[in-house]
């Protein structure tokens, strides 16, 4: 690929084909594109149609998101407070809880030290030919259903502990920490998992914990310097499909991720990094078990002209066969009507990775009349 022809001709639909075969086809991912490229305006296969661009007329400011202090998890008060923003906004940060600032910058350097390997050591983990079966790496969201790209690469890992040595051929300028990271993350979600349960008269058992955390799966998201960060997307709009995330963000990254404020207004909330803090956002499954009384929070990732970023996402949900419905405790308690027809979780995944970020359509595909 010649660089002048992405570079000058913003609307030629070859150039747009040249872009998406270098990056998608090709596996050089978006970081490829940008350290091979001076780009001085953003590719075609980039820009957002104006109604998926973030504007700031759309943040919502005075409305800091929640920061719990969680040093105490049997303080009733952390349990209230953790509910009450499950319920109101979906998300919140957590601070003091147990895991090292070291520990925290150490696998944020660890993701950056993949990203900065060679294009054709990172090609090893591109997905459908990775290296590792529980490590691969991809770029956007959805590339072959979008028909506009996402700014953003990312490598996924599984942990799947009951198999032998699943981490054997995981990068080795990361495994340690994104291990050691699956290990202090996992107790933390729990505890959260176990006060939400709680608070719907339930528990954390041998026959549900499967479906609130059988899997844990953590992601590098990557998003390089943007030369127009304002027609872009780094992550569109969307809500996690699974139970609980908790997000590691880079410090000192300002104005990247946002929450919608409320379900039915377009006004965007910014979560800001905290250091030391961790973001904990509800997913759908969990407004699907409590039948709306939590709220899987929509958000998205605004991208940067002047600074790279990395965020650290860790998913715990479903296995694939987990059926997901409103738990029996909340209807009774109410004496309330399911909202969502009850679906096996696989079915759930291919509905959320059939179609680019739509935001909440996944679960409202599934709600009630
Ligand atoms: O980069 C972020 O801050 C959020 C990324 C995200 O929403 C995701 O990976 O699901
Ligand atoms: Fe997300």
């Amino acid at each position: 690929m010649s660089p002048t022809t992405v570079d000058v001709d913003r609307s030629a639909s070859s150039a747009d084909i040249e872009v998406r075969d270098y990056v998608v086809n090709q596996r050089n991912g978006v970081k490829g594109l940008v350290d091979f490229l001076t780009l001085t305006t953003l590719p075609p296969p980039y820009i957002q149609p104006p109604q998926e661009r973030f504007t700031s007329d759309k943040i919502l400011l005075g409305s800091p998101i929640p920061v719990i202090d969680v040093s105490d998890w049997n303080d009733p008060q952390v349990a209230r407070e953790i509910c009450h923003a499950a319920t109101k906004l979906g998300l919140f940060q957590i601070v003091n809880h147990g895991i090292a600032p070291e520990e925290l910058k150490g696998i944020i350097a660890a993701a950056r030290g993949f990203f900065e390997l060679p294009t054709e050591e990172r090609r090893r983990y591109w997905r459908g030919s990775s290296v590792s079966e529980t490590a691969w790496l991809t770029t956007s969201f959805n590339p072959y259903k979008e028909s506009v790209l996402e700014w953003r690469d990312f490598l996924k890992f599984e942990y799947v502990s009951q198999q032998h040595d699943f981490t054997a051929t995981w990068p080795l300028v990361c495994k340690v920490q994104v291990i050691d990271h699956f290990k202090r993350i996992k107790p933390i979600a729990e505890k959260i998992l176990k006060i939400l349960m709680n608070n719907l008269n339930s528990s954390i058992d041998e026959s549900n914990k499967k479906t609130l955390m059988g899997t844990m799966r953590m992601n590098f998201n990557y998003y390089p310097k943007c030369p127009e960060p304002s027609l872009a997307m780094g992550t569109g709009r969307h809500s996690d499909i699974n139970t609980l995330t908790l997000l590691l963000q880079e410090d000192g990254v300002l104005g990247s991720l946002y929450a919608r404020a409320t379900e039915d207004g377009d006004k965007w909330i910014h979560v800001p990094p905290t250091p030391g803090a961790i973001v904990v956002n509800i997913g759908d499954v969990l407004q699907i078990l409590s039948n709306d009384r939590y709220r899987s929070v929509e958000h998205c990732v605004v991208v940067n002209k002047c600074v790279s970023r990395v965020s650290i996402p860790v998913f715990c949900g479903p296995v694939n066969e987990s059926v997901i419905e409103p738990l029996p405790e909340v209807l009774l308690e109410n004496n309330e009507m399911a909202r969502y027809r009850k679906i096996v979780y696989s079915d759930y995944l291919k509905g959320f990775f059939e179609r680019p970020h739509d935001g909440k359509k996944t679960i409202e595909s599934i709600r009630l009349p």
